[in-house]
């Protein structure tokens, strides 16, 4: 019987701004299991940033929601982070757009920040690290193809090349669950196809699991083989990618359907905040 790594159930979030009330998730629950690869679809706005940080604890869901649990732990329940959230997240490899890289400091550093939560910050700050850990570090930058830049300072980086190392930075973690959240939507479709393919490899090499949002149909279609699709913070697909069809991308996407190209995967992306979408069926 397959392990179940995540739990989400009936989770709420409502986000209340001067008079305006959003909601962002309605009642959204769903499990995945070890070695899963997901893709977090939906409209801009519609509530896939909100769970993915939901699940690793950032946010702090209603009180009139379930529970999230990540394996056996509890991550929150009924509006309340675990006590024990910091330990849970140090389980968690997360991967963000925007890389989450210092980038005064250089890549081995930023990898070895991934041991973070063992450390106390005077060790952190004083990179105090054990020749065991520089070689672990070492070991995952080789495995993302990124060794040789180990001693480069990260601002010296593409897009691509700071997306593998936040992956190494997740490895070194030794993350049996990875988080992405639109990791590719900066880079240019060839970078973006790349990082998502040794992501996706990786994962499956190392028998993790991984939840990931995406604004480009195509690349989840190719990478992820399931696929968890959100409208207005309401579940409304969940089931294989390869069964998506133009016209339930069409309910999904309502009115920001102008902006998927239909069939043309060579088109740029933009890099603004509501990122063209590239449909190619
Ligand atoms: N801190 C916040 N305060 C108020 N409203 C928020 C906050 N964070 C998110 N929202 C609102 O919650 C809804 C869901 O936002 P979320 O960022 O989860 O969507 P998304 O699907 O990730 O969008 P995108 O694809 O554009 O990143 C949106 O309407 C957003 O404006």
């Amino acid at each position: 019987m397959s392990q179940t790594v995540l739990r989400v159930s009936h989770a709420n979030k409502t986000f209340r701004a001067f008079e305006r009330k959003t909601t962002a998730l309605n009642g959204v629950s769903f499990s995945v299991n070890a070695g899963e690869t997901v893709a977090l679809l939906g409209a801009s706005g519609s509530g896939k940033s909100t769970l993915i940080r939901a699940i690793c604890g950032l946010e702090v869901l209603d009180e009139s929601s379930g529970n999230i649990h990540i394996g056996d732990e509890e991550i929150q329940a009924s509006g309340k982070l675990s006590p024990n959230i910091r330990h849970i997240r140090s389980s968690v490899g997360v991967i963000f757009q925007q890389f989450n890289l210092v980038n005064q400091l250089d890549v081995i550093t930023n990898v070895l920040v991934g041991l973070g939560s063992k450390k106390n910050i005077f060790q952190l700050l004083s990179r105090r690290f054990s020749s065991e850990e520089k070689a672990l570090a070492l070991d995952a930058l080789e495995k993302v193809g990124m060794v040789d830049y180990a001693y480069q300072r990260a601002s010296t980086l593409s897009g691509g090349q700071q997306q593998r190392v936040a992956i190494a930075r997740a490895l070194v973690k030794g993350s049996k669950l990875l988080l992405a959240d639109e990791p590719v939507a900066s880079l240019d479709p060839e970078s973006a196809r790349k990082v998502m393919e040794l992501m996706v490899n990786l994962t499956k090499q190392f028998g993790l699991t991984l939840i990931t949002s995406l604004h480009q149909v195509h690349i989840a279609k190719k990478c992820c083989d399931r696929t968890i699709a959100l409208n207005k913070g309401n579940l409304v697909y969940d089931g294989k990618t390869s069964d998506l069809t133009k016209e339930s991308l069409a309910r999904l996407y309502g009115s920001q359907l102008g902006d998927i190209e239909m069939g043309y995967e060579e088109t740029p992306l933009t890099t603004e905040a509501r990122p063209t979408l590239v449909l190619v069926n």
